[in-house]
């Protein structure tokens, strides 16, 4: 799908303090991958704190990522002050972090993803409030890339501090990345929406430091 006025990967979708790449729609089996995913993938409720509550979320997620041998047991993150543990990869992600890699590379964004954290919407009843990925484990300027399956979700950031917002859809099989200062200056969320009643997945592959 492509108009006039589609962006350059090379466009920055942020007018300052940060920068966030839209690549458009890499893959065409999104369709059969979010299928898979959604059947293979030992999905399950995300904790959330807030004001010293802890929610039980009907947004699921999985962590995955790299593991010292194929054998060992899971392993574990904590984020959010919730440990959660952690999958070897999965065949199919496993190939798409390749891909995106490899994609990445005439942007001159080199890394190596070493854990995704992917997260399944039912519908549009659920969502992801304002957050930055700020852990200490992600270290200075992360580079997050984001894959879009499934329907199509808005995407907004809000500057920390003048409130500006960039809005964007994210569309099945579409790749985002965040990078330089984007979450020391933004915070991002997918808005709660009752127009959509269909299912979304998002994989959104990290570099974590100190990870095996
Ligand atoms: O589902 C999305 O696209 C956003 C996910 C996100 O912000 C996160 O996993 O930190
Ligand atoms: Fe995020």
């Amino acid at each position: 799908m492509s108009t006039l006025f589609a962006p350059a990967p090379t466009d920055n979708l942020l007018p300052y303090d940060g920068i966030v790449n839209d690549l458009g729609r890499l893959i065409t089996d999104d369709k059969a991958l979010y299928q898979q995913l959604l059947a293979e993938l030992p999905w399950q409720s995300d904790k959330v704190t807030l004001f010293g509550k802890t929610h039980i979320t009907t947004r699921q997620i999985v962590w995955m990522g790299d593991t010292p041998s194929a054998s060992t047991q899971a392993l574990s993150y904590t984020y959010s002050g919730h440990t959660r543990p952690i999958e070897p990869w999965h065949p199919a992600v496993f190939h798409v972090k390749h891909m995106i890699e490899q994609q990445l590379q005439p942007l001159k964004i080199c890394t190596q993803f070493n854990s995704c954290l992917l997260n399944y919407y039912p519908s549009g009843e659920e969502g992801m409030g304002y957050h930055a990925d700020d852990e200490p484990e992600l270290g200075y300027q992360p580079i997050i890339a984001s894959l879009s399956l499934g329907a199509t979700r808005k995407f907004v950031f809000k500057h920390k501090k003048t409130q500006d917002k960039v809005e964007l859809y994210l569309e099945s099989g579409q790749l985002v990345v965040m990078r330089g200062d984007t979450q020391q200056y933004w915070k991002h969320s997918i808005t709660k929406t009752k127009k959509v009643d269909t299912g979304r997945i998002s994989l959104t592959f990290r570099h974590m430091l100190n990870h095996p």
